[in-house]
């Protein structure tokens, strides 16, 4: 395969690990990235170790210059004090590398270099449910033509996808949705273990996750979870301080168990014709105190063979995986397929159900 152009849109805890795993697949060349106040653009190729080193621990969560005595509501939540976000250089983020420069628009600014970008993988969070959705649209409107992923979670963010099918296939770009670890990764692994059976009953994803590095580097990742929470939904987990989004993980000791989540491996499990949106369960265990994982991370897989045993598969990850290794690695492979989808003329949207990632 040729080599393949890509760009990052948000540089938080998912997008510097897209661009760090990228650095160990082949052909995969990051030439765009932003974040909510910055962009960097070389279409020789970003020095990523340079992007890195000035962005670590320095990610740009919020706004640059907030008020103290006000909060501002921004797609990542509300920030109270940008103090709040811990800074290495100077500004945070994209802008704190020499690549960077300050923005105030961000994706637009990428949008206008995408007719050399293969491929955009939306690192961005979607606190918001159709803010993915509004930014495809602005691809297509611009007439770009190429590969959108996102790693997005939630189930109806899926429909709304769906909804702009027809735009995206016009457009000639091929959307590949819910593709990191679940949904993605878990969704395809529960794809393949249900082979086995004529009738598939249930599938239940079980994750634990274990990240020392907190909500202070995962802010869009904690904040999106506990929505999930009893009492919390995404319009008041958005609205949540970063000091209260800390008192809610504080009041857990560190340790938050979620059930029934609204994850949309249900819904791209039944477009791909596996299941139900109801046979399907999601839950799992964030341990903020330490990387090491609170449970293993299963997918199991219970149907009925065509000669009438009832049996479970299931799909378990080693407990020294990480959470990064298991959104991005899976991230980029369905990147690669989505490329080569592209480039044969398939366009539309695409789940991680129906694509196998590629190395
Ligand atoms: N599917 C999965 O398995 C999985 C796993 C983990 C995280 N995620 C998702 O990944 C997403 C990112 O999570 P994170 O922890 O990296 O978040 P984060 O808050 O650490 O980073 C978000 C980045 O987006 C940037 N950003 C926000 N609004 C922007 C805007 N309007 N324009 C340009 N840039 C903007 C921020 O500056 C920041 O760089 C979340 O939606 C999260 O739910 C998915």
């Amino acid at each position: 395969m040729n080599e393949i152009s890509f760009a990052v849109l948000g540089t938080g805890g998912i997008g510097r690990r897209t661009l760090e795993v990228s650095q160990y697949r082949d052909g995969l060349i990051p030439v765009a990235v932003c974040d909510r106040g910055g962009i960097a653009v070389d279409h020789d190729g970003l020095d990523v170790g340079e992007l890195l080193d000035a962005t670590e621990g320095n990610v740009a969560s919020g706004p640059d210059e907030v008020d103290d005595d006000q909060d501002t509501v921004t797609d990542g939540g509300v920030s109270t004090d940008a103090g709040g976000v811990k800074q290495t250089g100077e500004g945070a983020g994209v802008v704190a590398s020499e690549q960077g420069r300050p923005t105030e628009t961000p994706i637009d600014d990428i949008i206008a270099k995408s007719d050399r970008i293969d491929a955009v993988l939306i690192a961005l969070p979607n606190l918001e449910h159709d803010f993915i959705p509004r930014v495809a649209d602005r691809f297509a409107e611009a007439g770009y033509e190429g590969v959108l992923i996102d790693v997005l979670k939630r189930s109806r963010v899926i429909g709304l996808l769906d909804e702009r099918a027809e735009t995206l296939e016009d457009a000639g770009i091929t959307f590949v949705c819910g593709a990191g670890a679940t949904p993605g990764f878990l969704t395809g692994a529960a794809a393949l273990a249900a082979q086995s059976f004529v009738e598939v009953d249930e599938v239940e994803i079980w994750w634990g996750v274990g990240l020392r590095s907190g909500y202070e580097d995962n802010r869009g990742t904690v904040r999106e979870d506990i929505a999930h929470l009893d009492g919390y939904d995404i319009e008041t987990a958005r609205a949540l301080s970063d000091e209260e989004i800390e008192a809610i993980v504080a009041e857990h000791g560190g340790v938050i168990e979620f059930n029934d989540m609204e994850h949309a491996d249900d819904v791209l499990l039944e477009r791909a014709g596996v299941c139900d949106v109801e046979d399907v369960t999601v839950g799992g265990v964030l341990d903020v105190r330490t990387d090491e994982k609170p449970t293993t991370t299963t997918v199991s897989v219970t149907g009925t063979t065509f000669d009438g045993e009832r049996g479970t598969n299931t799909f378990r990850l080693d407990d020294d995986t990480s959470m990064a290794a298991n959104v991005n690695g899976p991230a980029l492979g369905y990147l690669k397929t989505g490329v080569r989808r592209n480039r044969a003329g398939e366009y539309g949207v695409f789940g991680p159900a129906e694509l196998m990632p590629r190395f």
